[in-house]
């Protein structure tokens, strides 16, 4: 296989990232007049302007060229038929068999997993109705008011994003809660104003082996037993959501309260899955199917349209562009809906922990920068604390902002005040201001000249800065679903482009296994040789402290 670097068309990219580099976008807008409409693209759902990023026509030919190169349509193919993408793992990537609307038979491994897919969907849904209208009670008989979902990454940052999203959506039949920390402060907070008659805990978890989800799930099963007296209470007040059956019924849940996940389906795209179940507690079942249509409908625009005009494959290209060709080295998430407050969080492990690796698939080390780090937070919020630097930092961050035309929660007057400040914020830092403009305006305010000529270097913005805008016509489950697929679709493309595997994440083990070591040192009075002078002397100071401090309290 071609090494991604020999192609022609990475070649001429490299070059022609040379030459943009000297260019600025106010002069690019001067000279084509077509431009939005030319770098922009319309879907049901949203409107993605690219326009505002350092390219020209020739630049997206080239990122095309690459794009086809890199056989993207054929591997797009070979993901949503199921041949085993996940390289390392040897594994197919299916999520979107999960929200396949279609219901089209697909066969892996000799099974119609499309089957299966409808059938946990079927459970969800009889699950959800019998605990939303009250008919499945708690051990002394009494309906469920709170649901507890505890689980980590992919099975907590997914449904909660969601759930928190679309808060106006929910009917509050349930309260719908989360726990992912191990740190005990999370949990006791939550467990502290909860009757244990009315709580349901979701243990999500696809391995079920997740220290921290393990450890929360014992201490919230402690609570409910020590609290009821009854051991059969489980059977009442846990259910699992796992990939490992086994794992959970020694847990002790009971089998018929298990619902399935499968190897086929990543943790951080698993949200479509059975995982999603606090998302169908809180909404209801068809806000869930709705979700999962608005994802069905994005997988279909990107199966369907062109390269040149397809949204995920445009959003891959232009973060390649930006990073590995351009040398951004971060990029911004910045929602304007207050409902999106956890995007940035959710897309942080999709996108890092996806394609954050610097091994091709030939497993060798890559020669370029692969993707950014993501960060991010409401934008309106970030305004007033990190926008400084995004405007006049010497490091170029280029920004996703994401707005919605309609307010789910109207209040008068406010509304306009943020979306005047989503589309000022991506008119500034492309347009910047030079010095003679920031001259001439404080000349024009009246200002002495001693203080302008102090004041001015100051001011200039330099613009230039890339973002893309994504505006929402309003968000719904669905069109959630839909911005969800799309930052999706826009991680495998990436992952092909750059020949990463998208879809294991080894970069976690080596800190879990030393974890677990260490938790044994800290446990015991045992002291393991080979640490390095740093760890051994922070595991001793700890030590120290904490047998001083109990010591203490004991007196
Ligand atoms: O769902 P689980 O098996 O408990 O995994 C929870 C999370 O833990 C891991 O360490 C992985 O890095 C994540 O990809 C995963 O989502």
């Amino acid at each position: 296989m071609t090494a991604r670097t020999s192609l022609a068309s990475w070649q001429a990219l490299s070059a022609h990232a040379l030459q943009m580099k000297q260019q600025h976008m106010n002069d690019l807008f001067a000279a084509d007049t077509q431009r939005f409409k030319q770098f922009s693209i319309q879907l049901p759902s949203l409107l993605l302007d690219y326009s505002k990023n350092l390219i020209t026509r020739q630049t997206m030919e080239l990122l095309l060229t690459l794009a086809q190169d890199c056989e993207i349509p054929c591997w797009r193919e070979k993901m949503f038929a199921g041949e085993p993408i996940n390289r390392t793992e040897d594994r197919a990537v299916l999520h979107t068999a999960l929200r396949n609307r279609s219901k089209t038979a697909l066969n892996l491994a000799g099974e119609n997993i499309t089957a299966r897919v409808e059938q946990t969907l079927e459970k969800m849904k009889n699950f959800s109705d019998r605990v939303r209208q009250g008919h499945w009670k708690g051990y002394s008989g009494k309906r469920i008011t709170d649901v507890v979902n505890i689980g980590v990454g992919g099975s907590n940052l997914g449904p909660q994003t969601v759930t928190e999203a679309l808060k106006q959506f929910s009917d509050n039949s349930l309260n719908v809660h989360y726990v992912s920390n191990v740190d005990g402060a999370q949990i006791a907070e939550v467990l502290r104003p909860l009757n244990p008659e009315k709580v349901l805990f979701i243990v999500s978890s696809k391995t079920f082996t997740t220290t921290e989800t393990m450890t929360n799930a014992a201490t919230a099963l402690k609570w409910l037993v020590s609290s009821s007296f009854d051991e059969q209470a489980v059977a009442k007040h846990f259910i699992a959501v796992t990939a490992n059956r086994e794992n959970a019924a020694q847990f002790g849940i009971s089998r018929e309260n298990i619902f399935e996940m499968w190897d086929w389906v990543g943790g951080r795209f698993s949200l479509w899955s059975a995982i999603g179940l606090p998302i169908a507690l809180d909404l209801g079942f068809d806000k869930f199917i709705e979700l999962l249509e608005g994802g069905h409908e994005m997988d279909q625009h990107f199966q369907q349209a062109p390269l040149a005009s397809n949204a995920p494959v445009m959003l891959a290209l232009l973060s390649i562009w930006n990073c590995t060709f351009l040398g951004a080295q971060s990029q911004a998430i910045l929602p304007y809906d207050q409902s999106l407050h956890m995007l940035s969080a959710y897309l942080q492990q999709a996108e890092m922990e996806s394609n954050g690796k610097s091994v091709s698939w030939h497993g060798e080390e890559v020669n370029y920068p692969t993707v950014p780090s993501i960060w991010g937070e409401l934008g309106i919020n970030g305004q007033h604390a990190f926008y400084q630097y995004l405007h006049q930092s010497n490091n170029v961050v280029p920004a996703d902002f994401i707005g919605s035309v309609a307010s789910n929660t109207p209040v008068k007057g406010h509304h306009e005040t943020l979306m005047a400040n989503f589309f000022a914020q991506t008119q500034a830092l492309m347009c910047g201001v030079d010095e003679a403009q920031v001259r001439a305006d404080l000349h024009a305010k009246g200002r002495q000249q001693d203080y302008i000529d102090k004041v001015a270097p100051h001011k200039v913005h330099k613009g230039n800065r890339p973002t893309n805008t994504i505006l929402m016509k309003r968000i719904t489950p669905k069109t959630l679903g839909s911005l969800i697929a799309l930052y999706e679709h826009k991680i495998f493309v990436q992952g092909i482009i750059l020949q990463i595997c998208s879809f294991d994440q080894w970069g976690v083990e080596l800190g879990k296994g030393l974890a677990s070591k260490i938790q044994h040192e800290l446990e015991s009075n045992e002291e393991n040789a080979g640490h390095d002078s740093s760890t051994a002397e922070l595991i001793r100071y700890y030590k120290a402290v904490k047998n001083q401090t109990a010591g203490k309290s004991e007196q």
